[in-house]
């Protein structure tokens, strides 16, 4: 850290005119998007290059981020998807076994601006009062900044309503994936040999995602977000999965979900879909998403299975929500959270297409809903 006289080197501004100056590390240049806060433990290199996170910075509640370094398996995508990050203290030199680069000299690597050394529980507080706020995060090693300007920036950013990122992170062509799952959940079989054909819409897939599938027994093709029915139907799958991804769902299901309905009405293919992939289902059968407050982002998410009433503990990243108000007849809600009660899964009452919103392949996080992916595989096994 810093002597507390040092020059501040990057600062936080928030559209409301709050600032928080602390210490740059990674990029230096200046950058705007919406802020969330999230509580996992664990997982920072997982979370920073999840694609859901795109146009966010990242607040990271729990303090020592950094201290393992990053290494070239966790990539949950290619670079850096989120737009930056805020941690309360400077990482320190890492110490890991895997650990092949520092966090700041990655994130600089990539153009990825962070801000340490302030405050992310005032922070935090302010995030969940004003909601996502908007924000411009600026780092200069020479610690200048011109505040208003950073302010006007901050209230500048359009917000992540009515904004479609999937385009943005999806493929740019289709492509077979294959490599399985390295550690496999206590109590599952991993299958060595594929047993159903997959089509993967990627709206912005994290590759454990991926992963999971193939070691569930798929042979995983993965499509890009603008897919067809006709384009999906020409790989002839067993089933089709839906992909988490970033933005507002409303803005991805203009050309997302009338694909998704010619699946529904056109075949009886098992359809699974993750977080955005929720939210494109719940979209193509009628149902409406809202803004969330402030999101749920962490690894710590206790989510109520409705079927059997059992908790699990899961893995979120999200910003909006399927409106469970707006779920029409023959779609039953099979999940809930229980910290605000906002829906987390359904299912069509007649047929094996189902979605959640938390996150089954973890990574970072608990692997308590991890059946899916096998409920899923068994879903074309009777089909
Ligand atoms: N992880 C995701 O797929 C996020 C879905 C969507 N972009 C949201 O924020 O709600």
């Amino acid at each position: 850290m810093p002597a507390a006289h040092a020059r501040p080197t990057a600062c936080l501004a928030l559209a409301d005119g709050t600032l928080f100056y602390g210490t740059g590390f990674g990029a230096t240049g200046q950058t705007t998007a919406e802020l969330c806060f999230n509580t996992a433990m664990s997982g920072y290199q997982e979370i920073m290059t999840d694609p859901s996170y795109a146009g966010q910075i990242v607040t990271f509640t729990f303090p020592h981020i950094g201290n393992v370094g990053v290494n070239p398996d966790d990539d949950e995508t290619g670079d850096p998807v989120a737009a930056g990050m805020v941690v309360k203290w400077m990482p320190t030199q890492s110490s890991n076994w895997r650990a092949a680069q520092e966090l700041g000299d990655w994130l600089a690597a990539r153009g990825r601006i962070a801000i340490g050394g302030i405050d992310t529980r005032r922070l935090t507080r302010a995030i969940r009062q004003q909601g996502a706020p908007h924000v411009a995060l600026a780092h200069d090693p020479d610690g200048n900044f011109d505040t208003e300007a950073l302010v006007a920036a901050a209230r500048g950013f359009p917000g992540l309503e009515g904004l479609d990122l999937a385009l943005d992170v999806t493929c740019a062509q289709s492509y077979r994936w294959d490599e399985m799952r390295w550690a496999w959940p206590e109590g599952y079989q991993r299958q060595e040999q594929a047993r159903h054909k997959v089509v993967a819409v990627d709206y912005g897939a994290k590759r454990n995602i991926l992963r999971c599938l193939a070691s569930a027994g798929c042979e995983v093709t993965v499509l890009p977000a603008t897919a067809t029915f006709d384009d999906v139907m020409a790989h002839e799958p067993d089933g089709v999965f839906l992909s988490n991804g970033p933005g507002d769902p409303a803005a991805t299901g203009a050309y997302a979900v009338p694909m998704i309905q010619r699946l529904l009405s056109d075949t009886k293919l098992p359809v699974f879909g993750i977080c955005l992939g929720h939210q494109m289902l719940a979209l193509a059968v009628g149902a409406k998403t809202i803004k969330m407050n402030h999101g749920h982002h962490g690894a710590n998410h206790p989510v109520k299975d409705m079927d059997t009433g059992k908790v699990e503990i899961t893995s979120m990243n999200h910003g909006f929500a399927v409106d469970s108000q707006t779920l029409p007849q023959g779609v039953l809600e099979t999940h809930i959270s229980l910290f605000d009660g906002s829906n987390c899964g359904i299912r069509l009452a007649d047929r094996p297409v189902f979605s959640v919103q938390h996150h089954p392949e973890a990574s970072p996080g608990p692997q308590d809903s991890f059946y899916l992916f096998e409920r899923f595989a068994a879903s074309m096994d009777a089909a």
